[in-house]
């Protein structure tokens, strides 16, 4: 259904056109997903931190209860100071992490708040490891087990970075348990370790279907936004994506003390062309002129819009008036000889022709008052013969209704 409707320059369609077996998007969309991820999941990330805390705080009631029954003045030290340092750890992640406007730095933190997690939980172990045995207690390696589902808990980091991160936590404390288990000790140890890599594999296989499930919803909605906000015919911004985006395109420039231009087109005699040439002839007509007005498009930040019938829009982010000049005879220009759409019953050429109006923004101006001002300057262009780009000149406008 969704590869029936126009999908041109959508990068999420691009994306799911090409699939993502590795779980990876492209760099900008990789960047969104993350985002979108810190976001989705920051109610159960936050739920997932407070239990972990409540988890270290028991363990740390334990420790010292065993201090308070086996006293053992190096080990109960260590083992409360590790907790202790940890639960700091991830309380100080967590709210650095927050803090990150980045999606990258912010996912950064959320793994150094696992990686002091796992590197505090190891050292605990090994710390326990000969009391355990000295207890008669086999190898335990139970914590790893809690550590995994920490790592994989969709908490909103990347998954081969949690991938990295178990196969570190796994590997090294195999490691170090095989250097320092008692020849005794090893067959427990052989007899634990499946246990182990079962659960790292099941965990990785479960945490990939949902990264994957994720990847493909996040797609699909941005698909479907992006359709929201798409003039089907002409694939350009709808009216209502365009005042929206260019309302924050607006007070982005006013806030870097940057031009911003609003040029408002109107196709000239169309009626007259739809009468002679019939509706589908129209429509490949104001097919062509979204084409055109893409193309005047030179940075991400610019918009291209339809706004109704045979309306246009473009707003340039930071743009002098010279250049808004510029682009609007530009565009005048190119309608009539570039594309030179024969219009027998025009009264004012023979071929299609456009009226524009132009008009930067004013310090502290609404886009509704730019709106009105550029949009009277079409009306001049109108009225004054058609075919041609009219100025906005500052606090010239007709009434016009015209929603923020
Ligand atoms: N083919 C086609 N025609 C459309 C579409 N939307 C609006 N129109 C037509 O655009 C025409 C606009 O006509 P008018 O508003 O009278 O303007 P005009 O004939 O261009 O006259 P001026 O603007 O004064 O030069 C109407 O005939 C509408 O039917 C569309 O999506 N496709």
């Amino acid at each position: 259904m969704l590869a029936e409707l126009d999908l041109r320059d959508n990068p999420y369609a691009e994306q799911r056109r090409k699939g993502f077996r590795w779980l990876k998007f492209d760099a900008p969309l990789e960047e969104a997903y993350l985002a979108y991820l810190l976001q989705r999941y920051q109610l159960p990330r936050r739920i997932g931190g407070i239990i972990l805390t409540l988890v270290l705080l028991f363990f740390l009631a334990q420790d010292i209860h065993f201090a308070l029954t086996h006293y053992v003045p190096t080990l109960s030290g260590a083992l409360i100071a590790l907790r202790l340092i940890c639960i700091a750890a991830i309380q100080c992640c967590a709210w650095i992490g927050e803090r990150q406007t980045s999606p990258m730095q912010s996912q950064r933190w959320i793994i150094y708040g696992l990686l002091s997690l796992s590197l505090c939980t190891l050292a605990s172990t090994l710390l326990y490891q000969p009391v355990l045995l000295g207890l008669g207690i086999p190898v335990a390696l139970d914590t790893n087990f809690l550590l995994l589902i920490a790592i994989f808990f969709p908490i909103g980091h990347n998954y081969w970075n949690a991938v990295k991160l178990a196969l570190l936590v796994c590997i090294s404390s195999w490691l170090m348990l095989a250097l320092m288990l008692s020849p005794e000790a090893m067959p427990d140890f052989w007899h634990l370790l499946p246990y182990q890599v079962t659960a790292l594999l099941g965990l990785a296989g479960m945490r990939f279907s949902h990264d994957h499930a994720t990847r493909a919803q996040f797609l699909t909605r941005g698909i479907l936004n992006h359709l929201a906000g798409t003039d089907g015919l002409t694939g350009l911004l709808n009216r209502r994506a365009f005042e929206l985006r260019a309302q924050q395109s607006l007070q982005q420039a006013q806030r870097e003390h940057k031009g911003t231009a609003l040029l408002l087109m109107d196709v000239d005699h169309f009626k007259a062309y739809n009468d002679l040439y019939g509706h589908p002839a129209g429509d490949q007509a104001l097919r062509q002129i979204g084409q055109l007005l893409q193309q005047q498009l030179q940075r991400g930040t610019d918009l291209a819009a339809r706004l109704g019938g045979e309306e246009f829009a473009i707003l340039l982010h930071d743009c002098s008036a010279q250049h808004a000049q510029q682009v609007a005879r530009r565009i005048i220009h190119e309608a009539e000889h570039r594309l030179a759409i024969p219009h027998a019953h025009s009264n004012t050429a023979s071929h299609v022709t456009l009226s524009l109006g132009y008009g930067l923004a004013e310090p502290g101006e609404t886009l509704a008052e730019l709106y009105q001002r550029t949009d009277f300057a079409l009306y001049r262009a109108k009225s004054s013969g058609r075919n041609r780009a009219e100025a906005a000149t500052p606090g010239s406008q007709i009434p016009f209704p015209f929603s923020e």
